[in-house]
């Protein structure tokens, strides 16, 4: 119930059981003759009754819920070729913004139903080979007007006109498409539609819809199946209809008043549309069959012009009817419940909507496959030679050159849609007095120096290679240009995944932001271009211009000592790695390691970036061993890239954020995995936790190989063990990265991994060099990475000196002293010593040796002590 049903003391007069809604008349007074129970109480069946009025009940319908049952009918039947719709009617306030749209917690039909089909395609182009080709548009119908909801500031938007073709039906004419990639893309789509829908507030809904609203997605695809072409078109309406409220309920007057008229307006036509049609199909004969002419008014309203396919036609259609509980809201619901009761007789049509070339190939190959069969028999009779048999093998070879070329021209239809279906986004508009071009593909746009020169020169860089260079080059080149240095074949642009590389040809002048270019260079938005002496471009990619228009916030990451973060890139022959104390920056696209370049001179002294790396190209997270580096990989030996946090809290941001910027759904995937809120040193020394990798999508994933460390780092101690204990009582009780300070033997690096066991205390170093075996780099190293251990018997620890300053605890372990010799004695630094026995050659001294470790984490710090003053 609403706020204001709750404060008008509302009883609830509905009851759902199974299919069963039922609604109560509370004002037919009880136990008097002629009210029967029966009479207060009606029952009407549906497919489906979903009552949410109460998420702490048993028979609480969620959202997600509805999806299982609607959406993924909706989702099949688009993958099947039909088309779809699902609208919601019902009275304000009721729920039908929030069943098909929802919020951003807890998200409705439309959104999930196209997160659905982005994940399905995921899923199918990897088996099925598949191509697809979706678009999406949003309209709202606001006083009979239609109102694009997608095309930014354009007096365009208002006032579309609705029109029939004759074949695919009622379109809205100059309605702009959108080409979608992904759910990210629809998710940015659907906000910016919805904030323009025309809303306001009336007595019975805070945030009203006025308008009735249309989200239309074209789903188009295209497959061999068994050397058969297949194209199918689908379109799917999810429509939310405005309130069916009466003026003097929701108190509306003057502007709201007009609305509520032209918004029935457009109910009662949807209401006689469906009436019309119930009567057609009550005696099971559809619309189209029927003899009896009986006209339906279609044209009657925008909305049931539109949705003329949808009610009655070829389209699978589910009405939802949303209710209030309330009985004040008695006659509105009782309306609602018997349009829904009449609605369920409605007869569709639906069929699949396959390309008529394919339809025409499928009917050949089967006339092919018939011929054949005749044609064998017919040698079995010895009728081969009759005219009859000639003319049918004629007949069979005709048919088999028609399919040949009728699949050679789908084919090609289908690759350059893929490629004009992109070109189409680009649209020229007027603003004002000026013209805007919008383009939704990566570009180059002209520079001309030439001042004589007028025109506006745009080239689209289409998804694969663009080739640029001279017009007598041996192979037609994508671009032409002329001009000075400018080669045959100059240069190629390869457009893979939204990512733009400029490839120069030979030893052909290509500059980028004024630096020569001989290798494959990607491109980034803005760059300018010049290609030979004449010929400069500006590169647009508008898609990236968005998203750093949009979040130009940066996300800035650092460890929280930040002395404490190393990073290390595997450098091209993957044998030196350069690990520098820096700060990683993740940017919305890119990630930067910087850190303090010593060895610069004078004002060039200070910050410098290590490496960069575009988030676009990383394949694989991996979480390092008790959480104490991050790896990314990429596909090529330069996409490998290591930091190390030292710091397990540290290292599950990074992920997260690494993950939150590469896949939109990881947010919502990785809430729960281990990796990202386990405790990585628990999982890492825990020889039971299962871990499994986190598979993002086709192409990413977040992974650890804990295990293989672990054992790795075991047989390393064990082999380095005086006293051997069996290798199962190898227990290994904690693994961190402290800073160190060893005397009398110093360590070669100020920080070490400190690890305990039952039995020793010991320091390791990780091997920071990445090993990836040859053929795929994204494999674990072969040889263990530990090395440099320094391992000790907690039987030889002697005292334990704790001293907190600041936010660290620092920990000096005293060892049981050992004898020198006098010659190592002095080496080690003691030789200010005075009184030396004449026999001090062979004199050995004691001498204990000292670890001063400084933690990071007090938690792990108390461990330790606590362990070692055990001991
Ligand atoms: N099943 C539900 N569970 C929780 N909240 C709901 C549910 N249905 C509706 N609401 C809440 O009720 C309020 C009104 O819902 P909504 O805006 O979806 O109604 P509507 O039918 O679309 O109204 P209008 O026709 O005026 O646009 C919203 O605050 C919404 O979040």
């Amino acid at each position: 119930m609403s706020q204001r049903e709750k404060d008008l003391s509302s009883q609830s007069i509905i009851h759902m059981e199974g299919n069963k809604t039922s609604i109560s008349n509370l004002k037919l007074p009880k136990g008097i003759a002629g009210y029967s129970a029966r009479k207060r109480t009606r029952t009407f069946s549906y497919d489906f009754s979903y009552d949410s009025t109460d998420c702490e009940s048993a028979n609480f319908v969620s959202q997600e819920k509805i999806f299982k049952d609607l959406g993924s009918d909706v989702l099949l039947a688009a993958f099947q070729g039909y088309n779809a719709c699902i609208f919601a009617y019902g009275q304000t306030g009721s729920g039908k913004s929030f069943t098909m749209m929802g919020s951003s917690e807890d998200r409705g039909l439309i959104p999930r139903i196209c997160e659905g089909l982005f994940g399905r395609i995921a899923g199918m182009t990897l088996w099925d080979k598949a191509s697809f080709c979706t678009k999406v548009s949003y309209l709202e119908i606001y006083n009979e007007r239609i109102r694009d909801l997608l095309r930014k500031k354009s007096s365009l938007n208002y006032n579309l006109r609705v029109r029939e073709h004759p074949k695919a039906g009622p379109y809205v004419e100059d309605l702009s498409k959108h080409l979608v990639q992904n759910y990210c893309d629809v998710e940015e789509l659907m906000e910016m539609g919805n904030a323009k829908r025309t809303t306001a507030s009336t007595v019975m809904n805070n945030i009203s819809s006025r308008s009735h609203a249309i989200f239309t997605i074209n789903f188009t695809q295209a497959k061999f199946g068994g050397e058969m072409p297949c194209e199918t078109v689908s379109k799917i309406h999810l429509v939310d209809l405005a309130g069916s409220e009466r003026a003097h309920n929701s108190g509306s007057s003057g502007v709201r008043l007009k609305e509520g008229g032209n918004i029935n307006k457009s109910l009662v036509t949807l209401g006689n549309v469906i009436s019309a049609l119930a009567d057609w199909s009550d005696d099971g004969v559809s619309p189209n069959m029927k003899k009896r002419h009986v006209f339906v008014p279609y044209r009657d309203s925008v909305l049931t012009w539109l949705l003329k396919d949808s009610l009655g036609g070829n389209s699978k259609t589910i009405m939802i009817a949303t209710i209030s509980p309330a009985d004040l809201n008695y006659s509105e619901t009782l309306s609602t419940l018997r349009y829904a009761n009449r609605a369920k007789n409605i007869m569709n049509k639906p069929t699949i909507n396959e390309d008529s070339n394919v339809k025409l190939i499928r009917e050949l190959r089967a006339e092919i496959a018939r011929l054949k069969v005749l044609l064998g028999q017919g040698s079995q009779i010895a009728l081969l030679d009759s005219p009859t048999a000639l003319s049918m093998e004629e007949k069979l070879h005709e048919n088999e050159a028609r399919v040949l070329e009728l699949t050679k021209e789908w084919t090609n239809k289908w690759n350059e849609t893929q490629n004009i279906l992109k070109e189409e986004t680009l649209a020229l508009r007027k603003e004002g007095i000026g013209v805007v071009l919008d383009s939704e593909l990566p570009h180059l746009i002209g520079i001309d120096e030439d001042l004589l020169s007028t025109g506006i020169i745009l080239y689209h860089l289409k998804e694969g290679r663009t080739s640029v260079g001279r017009d007598d080059a041996e192979v037609q080149q994508d671009i032409v240009l002329h001009g000075p240095s400018l080669e045959r074949e100059h240069c190629v642009f390869e457009n893979l995944n939204d990512l733009v590389t400029l490839v120069p040809l030979g030893s052909s002048q290509c500059f980028v932001n004024g630096i020569p270019v001989m290798e494959p260079y990607q491109l980034s938005q803005g760059a300018v271009i010049l290609l030979g002496r004449m010929n400069m471009f500006r590169f647009n990619h508008p898609k990236e211009a968005a998203k750093m228009r949009e979040k130009r916030k940066s996300t800035l990451l650092s460890s929280p000592n930040s002395s404490m973060t190393d990073v290390s890139e595997s450098s091209e022959n993957l044998s030196s790695p350069a690990p520098q104390p820096g700060c990683v920056l993740l940017f919305e696209s890119i990630i930067y390691a910087i850190f303090h370049d010593r060895d610069l001179q004078g004002d060039e002294k200070g910050l410098a970036v290590f490496h960069q790396l575009q988030l676009q190209r990383i394949r694989e997270v991996h979480v390092g061993f008790a959480g104490q580096h991050v790896r990314v990989l990429g596909t090529t030996e330069h996409t490998i890239f290591t930091m190390y946090t030292y710091s397990k809290q540290l290292t599950q941001g990074l992920c997260q954020a690494l993950l939150r910027g590469l896949s939109p759904e990881a947010e919502e995937l990785s809430r729960r995995h281990p990796l990202l809120q386990g405790d990585l040193m628990e999982l890492s020394l825990n020889w039971k936790a299962y871990i499994p990798d986190l598979c993002l999508n086709s192409r990413l994933r977040l992974s650890s190989q804990f295990k293989r460390a672990l054992a790795d780092l075991v047989y390393f101690l064990h082999g380095n063990m005086k006293e051997k204990p069996s290798l199962a009582d190898v227990h290994l009780l904690l693994y961190t990265s402290v800073r160190v300070k060893v005397s009398p033997h110093p360590r070669p690096h100020a920080i070490s991994w400190l690890l305990l066991t039952d039995t020793h205390v010991g320091l390791v170093q990780e091997d920071g060099v990445f090993h990836p075996t040859p053929r795929s780099i994204t494999l674990m190293p072969k040889q263990a990475h530990f090395e440099q251990v320094a391992l000790r018997e907690l039987l030889d620890v002697r005292c334990v000196l704790v001293a907190d300053r600041d936010s660290f605890i620092t920990v000096d372990v005293v060892f049981k002293a050992t004898r020198v010799r006098y010659q190592e004695f002095r080496q080690l630094g003691k030789n200010n010593m005075r009184a030396i026995p004449s026999l001090s050659e062979y004199y050995l001294f004691p001498f204990s040796e000292v670890w001063e470790l400084t933690f990071g984490c007090r938690k792990e710090a108390a461990f330790v002590i606590n362990h070692l003053s055990m001991v």
